[in-house]
């Protein structure tokens, strides 16, 4: 969808301390060989204490003070989210509300899986142009990979899993960017990627087993093949990126930075960069890196980390590409309009 009257007004995060790979193998968490292929440098580790939707609310208070939105102008709150959020048959999204921003706008959980800050922004776009009435909406994501039962190196082997909690303020009254475009496309037929080889409930849901992707893909491409699956991939990714594009009327070679998800090397160049003639220095991977897979909130991470550091200029776009199980693909193009006053 192409958008002319909506604006990216705050960004916000709230980051723990990164444990590098190197210590992480030292300590026996991670593997050589995981570390070695991921080629990432560290990851973010929440210390004990601190649940998903408490990060989120404290990214969401810096994020609306970036804004100058006034709370009571958030007229939707949506909190992306991929797993526990501290207690079952709960709002996390509810908490959040009264933690940063109070008032009684819809306060909603989305679960898109990695997609879910992305999705959350499609939905918040859709959700302001519906009213003229409604100026402004707060998006967040946090989650912590960490507990009994989940391996945040070896769950899903070839992304490794950070903590933290990310937050934006959409706007239609006016931003230091502005969204130009937004596409979100699902592929059904993938959902079985990340369930196959076991019955509903058969382990994650009775027995908290450790969450084992890698077995369920395993099982998943034993039936579906390789190169189908990764094709049917390519295909979801491509067609939310020409969408994008067209609705931003550009092309790839214009783009000027690209956000991609915080996967590892290996697997960043054989779903992404393998098949788009994007450099890896137009990327963020150098900051990916070190931060890890924050599941539905690594888009805002790093394009604040953009913003902040200079990394995009007033005037520049930057491609936001997305992805979920499920699978669902986004792409986003974002036009820097000024330099905020929280950048370096
Ligand atoms: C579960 C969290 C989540 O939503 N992640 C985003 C969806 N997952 C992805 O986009 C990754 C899809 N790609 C893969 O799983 C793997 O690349 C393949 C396609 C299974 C090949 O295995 P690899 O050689 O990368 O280990």
């Amino acid at each position: 969808m192409r958008f002319d009257g909506l604006y990216l007004a705050g960004l916000g995060s709230w980051l723990p301390p990164a444990t590098t790979s190197a210590e992480a193998v030292r300590s026996g968490q991670c593997s050589a060989e995981t570390a070695r292929k991921s080629e990432m440098e560290s990851v973010l580790v929440a210390p004990d204490g601190i649940a998903p939707p408490e990060m989120a609310a404290r990214a969401a208070r810096v994020a609306l003070e970036r804004s100058g939105v006034a709370r009571g102008d958030i007229a939707v709150l949506l909190h992306a989210t991929l797993f526990h959020q501290g207690y079952d048959l709960w709002s996390p999204a509810a908490y959040v509300q009264r933690a940063a921003v109070g008032g009684t706008c819809p306060a909603i959980e989305v679960r898109q899986v990695s997609n879910g800050g992305m999705a959350a922004l499609d939905l918040a776009a859709s959700y302001l142009l519906a009213d003229p009435a409604r100026q402004a909406a707060l998006i967040t994501a946090a989650d912590r990979f960490d507990g009994p039962d989940f391996d945040r190196w070896h769950s899903d082997p070839g992304t490794a899993y950070a903590d933290g909690g990310t937050a934006m303020v959409l706007s239609r009254v006016g931003g230091f960017a502005r969204l130009r475009s937004l596409a979100v496309v699902s592929g059904p037929e993938l959902e079985g990627m990340h369930r196959a080889g076991a019955a509903f409930g058969e382990v994650e849901m009775r027995t908290r087993q450790l969450v084992d992707l890698d077995a369920h893909k395993r099982s998943y491409l034993s039936e579906a093949g390789m190169s189908q699956t990764l094709a049917a991939i390519l295909d979801g990714q491509r067609e939310a990126l020409k969408r994008a594009l067209s609705d931003a009327e550009l092309e790839l070679s214009d783009v000027d930075r690209l956000v991609l998800p915080h996967f590892g090397r290996r697997r960043l160049v054989s779903n992404y960069l393998r098949h788009m003639d994007v450099p890896l220095e137009r990327t963020t991977w150098d900051f990916d890196s070190k931060i890890g897979h924050l599941g539905a909130g690594d888009h805002i991470v790093s394009l604040e980390n953009l913003v902040r550091t200079g990394g995009l200029q007033p005037g520049q776009t930057c491609l936001l590409m997305g992805v979920g199980a499920g699978f669902s693909w986004s792409s986003a193009v974002i036009e820097l309009l000024e330099k905020p006053e929280w950048a370096d």
